[in-house]
């Protein structure tokens, strides 16, 4: 007998499921989390950053969940999301028959008002099987208990339905049948015999106000709808090349990612999931990253999403406009500055990993490569035709003017390492890029600035990296000038156009963290262990491996030839995702498990990355050259 993920001794218990046992739904506003056990155990109001009324993805049954499943033994979960949409469909096998649960958030993309919504139905598929419904309510990441009630709908329909208030948080329990108060425990619990061919169904919405509730939906036609624009959105996906199951899941995942009403996308839908177990790399990843959200841009671009390349740089130029000295490397996700990060001490977190951490101090950090990343993105919005903005050159001109000034000083780099500030060869190289596609943008667009100072910048930098990140006894770029410890974001350069993919020192690189940080087959780590016992990244005790890294090995494969290599690497990679097709951000070897923030945006655009460097020909910097034109 197989394995049974959902009834393993931790979730009898109260605790959650293991990462890679969830699934995602999402409104394009926030998102939830399911696991194999029906449990959601994760959903914040009304948005991606907004507190949490499930919680107990870092707690325990108390911090708030909603759980459908058998009330009998379980032998198998099966789970799909049908087609290429966020509908997903899980079904219990038991001795006394199969029960389908059927879960979404209809996505609201073009209704700003519209709050979110959760519609959960079961259907009887064979046998009678009894179903168990419990529904704990936690507003403010489990801190809050609700006011729970009952109340009857006025006019037109006489249903009751359950009512629960916390501070400024509504959320309106509506159902064929409703659960009853649990005596003695803050939940609400109901049992029933579901029978094949019957349905039951279920719909909870949040309300910012308690005297004005969201009127009653069709559960059935809410399911049909949220397939209806799934299946929509992936008509306009161009891709027909291998694996083209897991792009489109990708792809559905960092669309699923974005914020509608802004154009905002986040890195992940949760927080403090931790980068080890035990582990107190925690970080909350519900806000949007300048190089993160550009990445995804390119990645959606790439495969025809172009609405959602123009959003994000609508959201950008509101988000960075102003003084370009302000710029932060992050922010939320309707463009607002301060992320202050906070410990709720009264939540367990996942798996006992403390502390559970809400907002993040990376948005005080300088990190040069975001300047390059930006710089990049917007430069490939042009060249790709999306309508220009006038206010978007001014910008870029405004960004290059403070990049002038502050280039030459050391940064936290892509890992916001929380060690001091250093040299770090991948900030260097993003540099290069940002004044490289200004030099392009003059030269190719004709658009006005000081296109020889810009050239002497990018040329400097470019012999400073070649001097002082190339380690000669190593035989490789390093992670910052000077060192001997490795980086896999060395990986990057060919595929951002730096160094070609033949150049010695790029094939030696690779080579190099081939040998060093790429173990247990697939796994890349991000770089030398010693690099954190060296206290490089500032923080204790060990992470898993990075997944986009090892996506990024694909790319660097490709980029000096190896394309077989490239392939086969890619392949496995594909099949390390979990039974729905997602990613978190690491894998951890040692238990075969994935770790940090889930699902990650990072890991899923270096998939479709490195699907469109194999199967679309294309390197990064390639795909950026307009009519054959070289970089
Ligand atoms: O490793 C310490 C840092 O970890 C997080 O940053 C990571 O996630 C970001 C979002 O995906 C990504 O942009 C970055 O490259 C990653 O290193 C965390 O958000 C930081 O606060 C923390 O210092």
């Amino acid at each position: 007998m197989p394995s049974l993920g959902w009834v393993n001794r931790d979730q009898q218990h109260g605790r959650p499921g293991a990462i890679e046992d969830y699934a995602l739904l999402s409104d394009l506003r926030t998102a939830a989390l399911v696991g194999k056990d029906g449990s959601i155990d994760w959903l914040c109001l009304p948005r991606f950053d907004a507190p949490s009324c499930f919680c107990r993805l870092l707690g325990s049954d108390r911090d708030g969940h909603w759980q459908i499943a058998p009330s009998s033994p379980v032998r198998e979960v099966r789970r799909r999301y049908r087609a290429n949409s966020l509908v997903l469909e899980t079904d219990f096998h038991t001795d006394d028959g199969v029960l389908r649960l059927i879960d979404c958030m209809p996505p609201h993309e073009h209704y700003h008002r519209a709050q979110p919504c959760l519609v959960r139905v079961v259907q009887g598929i064979s046998g009678e099987v009894d179903v168990r419904m419990r529904w704990v309510v936690r507003f403010a990441y489990g801190d809050a208990v609700p006011w729970v009630r009952r109340v009857r709908e006025s006019d037109p329909v006489l249903d009751e339905f359950i009512l629960a208030i916390a501070g400024p948080h509504t959320a309106v329990l509506r159902g064929d049948v409703l659960p009853q108060r649990c005596e003695g425990e803050r939940a609400h619990e109901l049992v029933r015999t579901v029978r094949a061919g019957e349905t039951l169904s279920w719909v909870m919405q949040w309300s910012p106000d308690a005297e004005e509730l969201p009127a009653p939906v069709d559960p059935e036609q809410e399911v049909r709808d949220a397939e209806e624009f799934w299946r929509e959105w992936t008509t306009k996906i161009c891709y027909s090349g291998p694996h083209a199951h897991a792009v489109y899941r990708s792809l559905a995942t960092l669309k699923a990612l974005t914020y509608a009403p802004t154009g905002g996308i986040i890195a992940a839908p949760t927080s403090s999931l931790p980068e080890a177990v035990p582990g107190d790399r925690n970080w909350d990843y519900r806000y949007c990253w300048l190089r993160d959200a550009t990445l995804v841009l390119l990645a959606l671009d790439d495969f025809g999403c172009s609405s959602e390349a123009e959003a994000w740089r609508a959201w950008l130029v509101r988000a960075v406009a102003g003084d370009p000295a302000d710029l932060q490397i992050m922010y939320g996700i309707g463009g607002e500055r301060h992320l202050l990060e906070w410990e709720a001490d009264w939540l367990p977190g996942y798996r006992r990993c403390r502390p559970v951490r809400f907002g993040n101090a990376a948005f005080r950090q300088l990190q040069l490569d975001v300047y390059g990343e930006v710089m990049d993105s917007l430069h490939l919005a042009r060249e790709r035709g999306l309508p220009e903005h006038e206010e978007t050159w001014a910008l870029q001109r405004g960004m290059l003017r403070h990049l002038e000034k502050i280039w030459r000083r050391p940064d936290r780099g892509m890992w916001e390492v929380r060690g001091p500030d250093r040299f770090f060869t991948h900030s260097r190289v993003m540099v290069w890029v940002a004044f490289d596609r200004a030099v392009r943008a003059a030269e190719e667009d004709g658009l006005p600035g000081p296109v020889r100072r810009w050239r002497e910048i990018r040329d400097e930098v470019h012999a400073e990296v070649l001097e002082q990140a190339w380690n000669p006894e190593r035989g490789a770029f390093t992670q910052y000038y000077g060192a001997t410890a490795l980086d896999a974001s060395s990986l990057l350069m060919p595929s951002v156009g730096f160094l070609p993919g033949d150049d010695e020192r790029v094939v030696r690189t690779v080579d190099a963290v081939q040998r060093e940080l790429q173990h247990d087959g697939v796994l890349v780590d991000r770089y030398t262990p010693d690099a954190a016992r060296n206290q490089v990244d500032g923080l204790s005790g060990r992470e898993g491996a990075f997944l986009a890294c090892s996506f990024w090995m694909v790319d660097a494969l490709a980029c000096i030839g190896r394309r077989d290599e490239a392939e086969k690497l890619f392949g496995e990679l594909v099949a390390l995702a979990n039974d729905v097709g997602l990613y978190a951000e690491e894998y951890d070897a040692e238990t075969g498990s994935f770790t940090g923030n889930f699902p990650q945006a990072f890991s899923h655009l270096a998939l479709v990355n490195s699907a469109a460097v194999l199967y679309g020909g294309l390197t990064r910097a390639q795909r950026s050259r307009r009519n054959g034109k070289s970089a």
